[in-house]
């Protein structure tokens, strides 16, 4: 039985086998579909036909990939508003944001597109007219697991990378955010990919254990928590599999005082409230140069209580409510305790109930500013992943740079300054994977995405991305006799 995206969604809606996952969209905390965990068995033809796909794929051209990934990001880019509002309904993001999510999922593909016809190896002399060459190969069967933050962008990020390079995927979504995806699916398959090449498994924890633990899969690429990627280093590790760790953070924004204030205002407001605060690479310790405190602080205030919250799919609203109730209660821990540690609330940090009665049960909150931070404090070492920006005051270039770095998570930084040296100086010593200087949260394709430390390992974006989704094969070609010890 083919098990290609159509096949799993009549299976996730007419003959659930195992457990089932109630979908539960955070606009309104009422369940409107009902996906059917994929177990050992569903695992295991995806990954049948997922190899049968990929005899074909791989062998053939680049340009013929290519071709293929073109007409996908197209008709992405024609479905754009439609996948938006699904993806908006799966996650709770605001329209406005969802639809920059595709845009940089069909830029992402037109990207991988453009690489796939010119990988290539290369030709090495060697005496006597000998000479060695170097093939770029796929990997086989590629495993994505994603977030439930970024779903159908998560899911392009991973997949056009591995489409390229000659690969199958089979993508697990989070099953908080189950829907999007399978959207992806149906417009690979549209665009011309063999049946099977990318597929789609529903579930949890369950699932994922046993796609990463398939004798048949050839690599992980995953994106999550810190504990969850340590049990897939575990998993991997027992198959000595190659693996992309895209994990947390808790990422230091520095704003100095010779910044345009207007600039350093905004970038941090898109360090800490995209996506309901709920992005991986946010900048959510703002260390703010002591002589402009108390105006950068007055300035982010007035924004942040701007925001206009509410029902998602209106135009006007730049914040959503969050993933789901258990997520909320976290985040509003992590204030309640931040004030017991001595944080001041500026604003925001409570429960928002929006005035449209149909949204009364949604999980929304008011975005928060926290001020009076020490670095010792757990909203400043833990990551919350919701609306909450601490910030923290400094004095000299030598001391911020020592305590933004004095965590054990490296995924990104960010720098405010009008001091171009000051600006590279600073990002140099930075233990990050992703820095930015004048700006925060940006994602262009063409530049590779990913950690130091404990943020993972791996990239997504960019040209590198093709090292991880392929491997190096070397022919050594002899012109002459052999030579031998014998
Ligand atoms: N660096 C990056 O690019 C990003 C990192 N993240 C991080 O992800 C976290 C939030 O996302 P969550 O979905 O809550 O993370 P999570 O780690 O709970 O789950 C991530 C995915 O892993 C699956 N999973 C859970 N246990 C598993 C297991 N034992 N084996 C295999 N798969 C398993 C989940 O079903 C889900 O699809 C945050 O820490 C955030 O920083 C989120 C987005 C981007
Ligand atoms: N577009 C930003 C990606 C970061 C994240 O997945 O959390």
């Amino acid at each position: 039985m083919a098990l290609n995206h159509r096949a799993a969604v009549s299976l996730s809606r007419k003959e659930p086998r195992g457990p089932r996952w109630r979908f539960c969209p955070v606009l309104l905390g009422r369940v409107i579909a009902t996906f059917a965990c994929s177990g050992e068995k569903e695992v295991n033809l995806a990954v049948q036909d997922a190899k049968a796909a990929f005899k074909i794929w791989s062998q053939k051209s680049g340009m013929e990939r290519c071709r293929v990934l073109l007409e996908a990001a197209r008709i992405i880019r024609e479905r754009r508003d439609e996948i938006a509002t699904v993806e908006t309904i799966n996650n709770g993001k605001s329209i406005f944001e969802a639809r920059w999510d595709i845009d940089t999922s069909w830029q992402c593909l037109e990207y991988y597109a453009g690489l796939a016809g010119s990988m290539a190896g290369e030709h090495i002399q060697l005496p006597g007219g000998s000479f060695g060459y170097t093939r770029r190969e796929p990997l086989g069967v590629c495993v994505g697991i994603g977030a439930w933050n970024y779903p159908f962008q998560i899911a392009c990020w991973k997949s056009a990378p591995a489409l390229a390079c000659g690969n199958a995927m089979i993508f697990k979504p989070s099953p908080f955010t189950p829907v999007s995806v399978l959207l992806l699916a149906e417009i690979y398959t549209e665009a011309g990919v063999p049946p099977g090449l990318f597929n789609v498994v529903q579930g949890g924890a369950a699932t994922g254990q046993f796609l990463c633990l398939h004798r048949d899969v050839a690599k992980v690429s995953f994106t999550g928590s810190v504990p969850t990627g340590s049990k897939i280093m575990e998993m991997a590790a027992k198959g000595i599999k190659p693996i992309t760790l895209e994990l947390g953070g808790k990422s230091p924004l520095i704003i100095f005082s010779d910044c345009d204030l207007e600039n350093a205002v905004k970038g941090a407001l898109m360090a800490n409230f995209l996506t309901q605060g709920e992005v991986c690479c946010n900048g959510t310790r703002v260390f703010v140069q002591k002589e402009i405190l108390e105006k950068f602080t007055k300035e982010v205030v007035k924004l942040t209580q701007g925001i206009k919250i509410g029902d998602p799919l209106l135009e006007g609203t730049r914040m959503g409510p969050l993933i789901n109730r258990p997520h909320l209660e976290r985040v509003l821990g992590f204030i309640k305790l931040a004030k017991e540690q001595g944080a001041k609330v500026l604003c925001g940090g409570d429960v928002y109930v929006p005035e449209d009665p149909k949204l009364k049960d949604g999980y929304y909150m008011r975005p928060c500013v926290l001020t009076d931070c020490r670095d010792d404090m757990t909203c400043v070492r833990e990551e919350i992943f919701g609306p909450v920006m601490s910030i923290l005051s400094f004095d000299t270039e030598a001391e911020v740079l020592e305590r933004a770095n004095n965590t054990t998570f490296g995924l990104a930084a960010g720098v405010f300054t009008r001091d171009i040296q000051r600006a590279h100086r600073v990002v140099a010593g930075l233990q990050a994977g992703m820095c930015f200087i004048n700006n925060y949260n940006v994602s262009p394709v063409e530049l590779p995405f990913g950690g130091y430390k404990k943020s993972g390992f791996g990239r997504e974006n960019g040209r590198v991305t093709i090292e991880y989704y392929s491997q190096l094969k070397t022919v050594c070609v002899e012109m002459g006799d052999v030579e031998s010890a014998f």
